[in-house]
């Protein structure tokens, strides 16, 4: 099939976050959740964000969406401030976000339509995007008739009709059975590299964000900062049969996890059950590693 390309002209923007913090309430309820952060989101690559549960990725994903201001320090996109939300990001949530009265092909036109462009040229997209995600056959199918991996897949084709500069996902697949998961990780990232739009996905799933990442942001428990940044230099496309067999890929999911282990003990001495329960699973997934 004829890639994204083919259709949609990239522009992929470039975010970075400079000493931001963010806190909630104020004086005695002060909460602070991020704490002198910086990273960047570069251009035409896929950063990947993990931490522990609660640590305040998704206060990052609404201050780089624009959602939230931060309490101080500077949010750019292409080198300009970001005061609020616009077209030029798009975000993907966790909970699937489609109308549950719409088709999978009514859903993928909503923004064209809502900003009133119902032509055929956004309608050839639409079904160029259908067959792109393997839904053409569901294309008159309601969300509560798909899969769940088809739910996902019909919401990356509403995304990605919009040709947002930067894509934000946060923890898309999550909730997902495993095989689905990891089908979906094989799927989005051939559809990233066919386009390699600037994506900034967050995650809590080690093997998710290594599969995925041209670069892995591991955050510290909360108030959350960056604990270290790794470039994921293994070369794509990337399959999954053979992924976790290379050294490197074992090598950076080791210093991940070690670093990632560390921070969920610290939560969890603090008494975060959510942390009790990360420490739990990621001491399963090194003893498989
Ligand atoms: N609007 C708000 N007001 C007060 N506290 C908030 C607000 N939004 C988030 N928080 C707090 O910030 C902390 C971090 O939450 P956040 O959802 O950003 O974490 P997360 O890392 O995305 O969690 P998870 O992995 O479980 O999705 C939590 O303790 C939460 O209660």
């Amino acid at each position: 099939m004829a890639p994204i390309t083919s259709k949609i002209s990239i522009s992929a923007g470039e975010m970075v976050v400079s000493n931001v913090c963010k806190s909630y309430g104020t004086g005695l309820f002060e909460k602070k959740v991020v704490k002198d952060c910086s990273f960047s989101v570069e251009r035409g690559k896929l950063t990947v964000m993990i931490g522990p549960s609660g640590c305040g990725k998704s206060t990052l994903i609404k201050l780089l969406a624009g959602f939230e201001k931060p309490t101080s320090g500077s949010i750019l996109l292409n080198g300009k401030p970001v005061t609020g939300p616009g077209r030029d990001r798009l975000v993907v949530f966790q909970e699937s976000a489609l109308f549950p009265w719409m088709t999978s092909y009514d859903n993928i036109m909503y923004g064209p339509i809502a900003r009133g462009e119902n032509d055929q040229k956004a309608r050839d997209l639409a079904e160029f995007l259908l067959d792109k995600v393997g839904l053409r056959d569901f294309r008159s199918k309601y969300p509560m008739q798909l899969s769940g991996g088809m739910q996902r897949r019909a919401e990356l084709a509403r995304a990605m009709i919009n040709n947002p500069e930067v894509m934000i996902l946060d923890e898309p697949f999550r909730g997902l059975d495993a095989m689905s998961k990891e089908l979906m990780w094989e799927y989005y990232s051939a559809l990233y590299e066919e386009s390699r739009r600037t994506t900034f996905f967050v995650t809590t799933d080690i093997d998710e964000a290594l599969f995925l990442a041209d670069r892995l942001i591991i955050m510290s428990n909360i108030p959350t900062r960056v604990r270290a940044t790794i470039e994921v230099d293994i070369p794509r496309p990337r399959k999954l049969a053979d992924f976790f067999l290379g050294d490197r890929a074992n090598e950076v999911k080791m210093t991940a996890l070690s670093l990632l282990h560390e921070e969920a003990m610290k939560s969890f001495s603090g008494g975060s059950k959510a942390a009790a329960d990360f420490v739990e699973s990621y001491a399963r997934r090194s003893q498989r590693a």
